[in-house]
């Protein structure tokens, strides 16, 4: 469960807070939504439906970096895959989804980080709404069961590092990937921090 539900949020953060640092227009928009929705204070669960970019930037984030960058599973029976590959009981297939996220023949601009590639107004992005091309927490019978609790404690606290502190990335840095049950950075990732005077003058009377 801790690697489950703990160190694949805090990846997610990583990789969209280096995300964000790299596209100064999304994390300005990302920030002037989170100013807007919350007026300084802490976020409610209302708030949520509201931060729709913010959302989007994780989503997005999860398609270019998903934790884990593959699946696994074990035949049990003789099958057919699409593509005409034959499967044998006790063999082991590999779903990259790090490869199907990046693929140029599912996704335009698929290197790319493009919050907007996911309608702002439409529902959260998922395995069955973009006929799996889509598959950060995978699907089918083994998929995560926190996906819906992930989401939001990612929300909340990417909102609230957003409403206090802007951040840059430390130049000359090589951020390599190594990748196990997440996709982690080889050699940390630096930033430098500083304290935003945005929060309203109302939250700041009342604590
Ligand atoms: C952004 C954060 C998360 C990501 C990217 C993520 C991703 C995944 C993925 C891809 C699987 C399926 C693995 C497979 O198909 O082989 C999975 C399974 C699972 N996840 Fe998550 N997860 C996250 C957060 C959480 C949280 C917060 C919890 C619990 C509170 C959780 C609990 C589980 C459990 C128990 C399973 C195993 C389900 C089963 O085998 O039936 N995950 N997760």
């Amino acid at each position: 469960m801790l690697v489950a539900g703990h160190e694949t949020t805090g990846s997610v953060l990583t990789w969209t807070t280096y995300l964000l640092s790299k596209d100064p227009s999304s994390l300005g928009k990302a920030q002037e939504e989170v100013d807007r929705v919350l007026q300084g204070r802490l976020p409610t669960y209302e708030d949520i439906k509201n931060l729709k970019f913010l959302a989007r930037c994780i989503n997005e984030s999860m398609r270019l970096y998903p934790h884990p960058p593959v699946l696994l599973r074990r035949a049990q029976v003789d099958d057919v895959l699409p593509g005409n590959y034959k499967v044998y009981p006790g063999q082991d297939i590999m779903i990259s989804v790090y490869n199907i996220h990046r693929s140029a023949e599912v996704w335009e601009r698929a290197d790319e980080f493009v919050p907007e590639r996911f309608d702002l107004d439409s529902p959260v992005p998922n395995e069955a709404n973009t006929d799996y091309r889509y598959i950060p927490f995978s699907g089918g019978p083994r998929k995560c069961v926190g996906d819906q609790f992930a989401l939001l404690e990612a929300i909340v606290a990417l909102a609230v590092l957003l409403q206090h502190m802007s951040f840059e990335l430390i130049p000359d840095q090589t951020i390599g990937m190594t990748t196990g049950a997440t996709i982690h950075t080889t050699n940390g990732l630096y930033m430098k921090l500083s304290q935003r005077q945005t929060v309203s003058t109302s939250a700041a009377a009342n604590p």
